[in-house]
């Protein structure tokens, strides 16, 4: 049904789903490739490693999220894979979290459709059956930290230039609320309510202080150690394991998917606001201005 969901974005949104192309990589695997997610089998049996790819930053753009919840659809569909580490190929970035462009100068119709995207896949990561580790070798605000929340276990990187949080206040945007809920029944209520209020980001050693990611690790070993923690997970047998993963999260996606059409309608009333369209024009002249 997702699948199909997706599939009929792709189209409305342009994207063709013949280009996808399957080959082999050097050793032997089949390697899946997409315009914006990278699925490659990998040496630990019944693990794939998907690599986001949609540069320079790996923004969710309407095409990346429905690629992206193809692919973990697949894997899913596929009884070899168990396992998924979900990695970053855009250097020093995990992902910049929700594309601003989506959000900004477009009607209603398409904040719609583009935060039913989203929330299909936050649901889609935070339901998964498979088991998902986070390999995160780049900064990663909201959005992108959404995804890494969603995951089973997290690596981060050990760079002090690498940051994490949800900073929707940063923004002049007012967090939903299951990314908090993500972040409550990780970290914490306290200090989600400081973190999410001031809109923080936390360098790997207080992320890890603070629970948000599971292990901090030198750079070149934030692949291995994910493969390495895989293995650890997968001695448990999928069925109670996934069974127990469901039990202690479908309270918090229920709570999404009773409210699924009032949250895309409270989305777009908020978005289309004049004062928040003027903040993210702002927010993205910024970035534009701290090139120069
Ligand atoms: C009542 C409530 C009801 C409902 C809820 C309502 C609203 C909630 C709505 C939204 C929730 C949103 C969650 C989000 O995810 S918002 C996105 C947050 N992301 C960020 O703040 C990250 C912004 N980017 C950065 O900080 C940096 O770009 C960086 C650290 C990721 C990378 O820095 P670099 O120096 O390496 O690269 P840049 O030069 O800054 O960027 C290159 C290029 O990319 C563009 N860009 C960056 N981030 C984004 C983005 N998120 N979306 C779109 N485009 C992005 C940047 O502008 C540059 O473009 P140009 O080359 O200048 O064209």
């Amino acid at each position: 049904m997702a699948l199909a969901a997706g599939r009929a974005m792709l189209m409305r949104s342009g994207v063709r789903l013949g280009t996808q192309a399957a080959a082999r990589g050097g050793n032997g695997a089949r390697r899946f490739m997409n315009h914006r997610v990278v699925v490659e089998p990998n040496t630990v049996p019944g693990v794939a490693v998907i690599k986001f790819k949609n540069p320079p930053v790996n923004s969710l753009t309407l095409e990346f999220l429905t690629e992206f919840v193809i692919c973990l659809e697949k894997l899913e569909n596929d009884k070899t894979f168990r396992g998924v580490v979900l990695t970053s190929d855009c250097p020093g970035i995990f992902s910049a979290g929700l594309d601003l462009r989506e959000m900004c100068g477009k009607n209603p119709a398409h904040y719609a459709e583009y935060w039913r995207a989203v929330q299909e896949m936050w649901l889609k990561v935070y339901l998964s059956n498979l088991v998902l580790v986070a390999a995160i070798n780049g900064t990663s605000p909201a959005g992108g930290c959404l995804i890494a929340l969603s995951c089973d276990y997290r690596v981060l990187a050990d760079n002090p230039r690498y940051r994490m949080g949800l900073n929707e206040t940063l923004l002049g945007l007012v967090v939903p609320f299951w990314f908090k809920d993500t972040l409550v029944n990780t970290i914490g209520h306290r200090a989600s309510e400081r973190a999410l209020q001031l809109g923080l980001l936390f360098p790997p050693a207080e992320a890890l202080q603070l629970g948000m990611v599971d292990q901090v690790v030198p750079e070149d070993q934030v692949q291995s150690t994910a493969l390495s923690v895989m293995t650890q997970w997968l001695a448990i047998p999928d069925h109670v394991r996934q069974l127990t993963k469901n039990m202690i999260r479908k309270a918090t996606a229920d709570h999404l998917i009773k409210h699924q059409e009032a949250d895309i309608q409270n989305f777009i009333n908020f978005i289309s606001r004049d004062s928040i369209q003027k903040s993210l024009q702002v927010y993205l002249e910024n970035l534009k201005q701290k090139k120069h």
